[in-house]
């Protein structure tokens, strides 16, 4: 090519020029029109043919493990959320209520480099969306569900000393943070027939502790005993081949305290809670994938045990509505209880399993089985004792002067109160001498209602036997007739 055909140094300027222009406004337009998750999918696709150096390694580290959580992936986001670099593109940040500070989670595509032992390592964030349709929705409907995961990438001569002293070190620095900022949460399940069925959660903020719970003194100090030596015993349980699990049925009236006691529970050891709700699952594979998703130092709650679930195993006879009832619900207390003894719990560390029932004559005996339970907590009414914790918590008395305060500890040995029924007394008002008439006046009125409701019921039974007594006679009478007459 001769020099004067060549184009002059404007000219490619301009073409230049337009060039780029025309790639920033392709770019521009791409990033408006098409969405995020359709974005990170093309690229994920893309990089699949473009492997990184071949001298590199890259580890792939799933949210998921099969039906379970993947314990290096939520250690991974917590160790990298102290780590964002200015190069970070993309991240979500979060505070409740509670928390010190912001937590972060991490968005589409996002690359963080970190060092360690002079080993220079990139972490990538990856989320790829996957639209799940349910058979509910029409085609362009349908739930986005995610598959998220962190890819590590580094030298392949570095890679023994990552797999062996850099993850358990991000495992460690992951369990430090976690524990240092711990806030309890109370998982509970969403979700509808429309979209999967998964855990949501909130701080748990109820106050309750074994300070402000109206025990008997000698029950609570028998549940924190039996609490701390659960925590201390890992090489017992090991030792033995049981699962590091524990349960408790807590069964008493309702206003009792038991939902108060698991939150107590809960705020002492510093485990979240899950609370498992039955009403919305359907099907035995739910209820299984949602248990194998909680947490280890966790406590599983199923509150109601008695009405929560059928219980095909007692020896009544079937009806058809309950024939139909379990293969429907196809969840049943047999298979509910087999899983957490068996597989469910040898697939976790320091769980607790908590049933609270308010009729526990009415509980399968498959529940009650030696060994099932590890501890049965009777919720009983007030006692003398009791009662001055809680009015020392609401009052913050516990004078013996106040006659009110004698005369309601004295009517209360002698009733069927409970915490809850006393503490709406306490509620009245912000002077202790007030709530305390108040809790007299209630606590007559009650033993009043108790000796009439007494009195009915004996009158009811003497009108009964009369009955029965006067029809005995006739009958007498009829049988005399008739061997007179034959
Ligand atoms: N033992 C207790 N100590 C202190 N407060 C209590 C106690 N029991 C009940 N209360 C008070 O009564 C309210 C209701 O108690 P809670 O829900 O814990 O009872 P429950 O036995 O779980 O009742 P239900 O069986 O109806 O669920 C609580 O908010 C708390 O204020």
């Amino acid at each position: 090519m001769s020099l004067s055909s060549m184009p002059s140094a404007a000219t490619m300027f301009q073409a230049y020029a337009s060039i780029s222009t025309a790639i920033t406004m392709f770019k521009t337009m791409i990033h408006q029109l098409v969405p995020q998750q359709v974005q990170c999918y093309i690229e994920t696709k893309i990089r699949r043919y473009f492997r990184p150096n071949s001298s590199d390694v890259t580890l792939v580290i799933e949210e998921r493990d099969g039906m379970g959580i993947n314990d290096v992936f939520t250690s991974a986001e917590i160790y990298l959320s102290a780590r964002i670099s200015p190069e970070f593109q993309r991240f979500k940040i979060t505070k409740r209520p509670k928390d010190t500070g912001v937590n972060v989670k991490f968005g589409n595509c996002g690359k963080i480099t970190d060092s360690f032992e002079e080993i220079e390592l990139v972490w990538k964030f990856v989320n790829e969306a996957k639209k799940s349709i349910s058979r509910f929705q029409d085609d362009d409907e349908g739930d986005f569900s995610e598959k998220r995961s962190f890819e590590l990438s580094f030298s392949k001569q570095h890679k023994e000393r990552i797999l062996n002293a850099y993850i358990p070190f991000v495992l460690n620095t992951a369990k430090t943070m976690r524990n240092e900022k711990k806030i309890i949460q109370l998982h509970s399940l969403s979700g509808n027939c429309y979209s999967s069925i998964n855990w949501d959660s909130v701080n748990l903020e109820h106050p309750s502790t074994f300070e402000t719970l109206a025990l008997e003194p000698a029950l609570k100090k028998t549940i924190i005993q039996d609490l701390d030596r659960f925590l201390k015993r890992k090489e017992f349980y090991r030792r033995v081949g049981k699962a590091w699990k524990r349960g408790y049925l807590l069964y008493g009236p309702p206003g009792t305290g038991k939902s108060s006691l698991v939150a107590a529970i809960a705020n002492y050891l510093k485990f979240d809670i899950y609370d498992l709700e039955f009403s919305n699952i359907k099907r035995d594979a739910d209820l299984r994938r949602l248990l194998l998703s909680t947490k280890n130092r966790s406590i599983l709650v199923i509150e109601d045990i008695d009405c929560s679930v059928t219980m095909p195993e007692r020896n009544v006879a079937r009806t058809n509505h309950n024939i139909r009832r379990d293969r429907d619900q196809e969840i049943t207390l047999g298979g509910l209880l087999n899983f957490i003894d068996g597989l469910w719990s040898s697939c976790g560390d320091e769980r607790i399993v908590i049933f609270t029932t308010n009729h526990k004559e009415k509980i399968d005996p498959a529940l009650l089985r030696p060994g099932r339970m590890d501890m049965h907590i009777h919720m009983s009414y007030l006692t003398s004792e009791s009662f001055t914790v809680l009015a020392n918590n609401y009052l913050e008395i516990s004078d013996p002067l106040y006659n009110s305060f004698k005369e309601a500890k004295q009517l209360i040995e002698g009733a069927q109160v409970t915490p809850a029924e006393v503490a709406e007394q306490f509620m009245k008002s912000e002077d202790p001498h007030v709530c305390l008439q108040s809790l007299v006046k209630f606590l007559k009125q009650k033993k009043i209602n108790e000796q009439m409701e007494k009195k009915k019921q004996q009158e009811e039974e003497e009108a009964n036997t009369t009955d029965n007594d006067k029809q005995l006679q006739r009958i007498k009478t009829l049988t005399t007739d008739n061997s007179l007459q034959s």
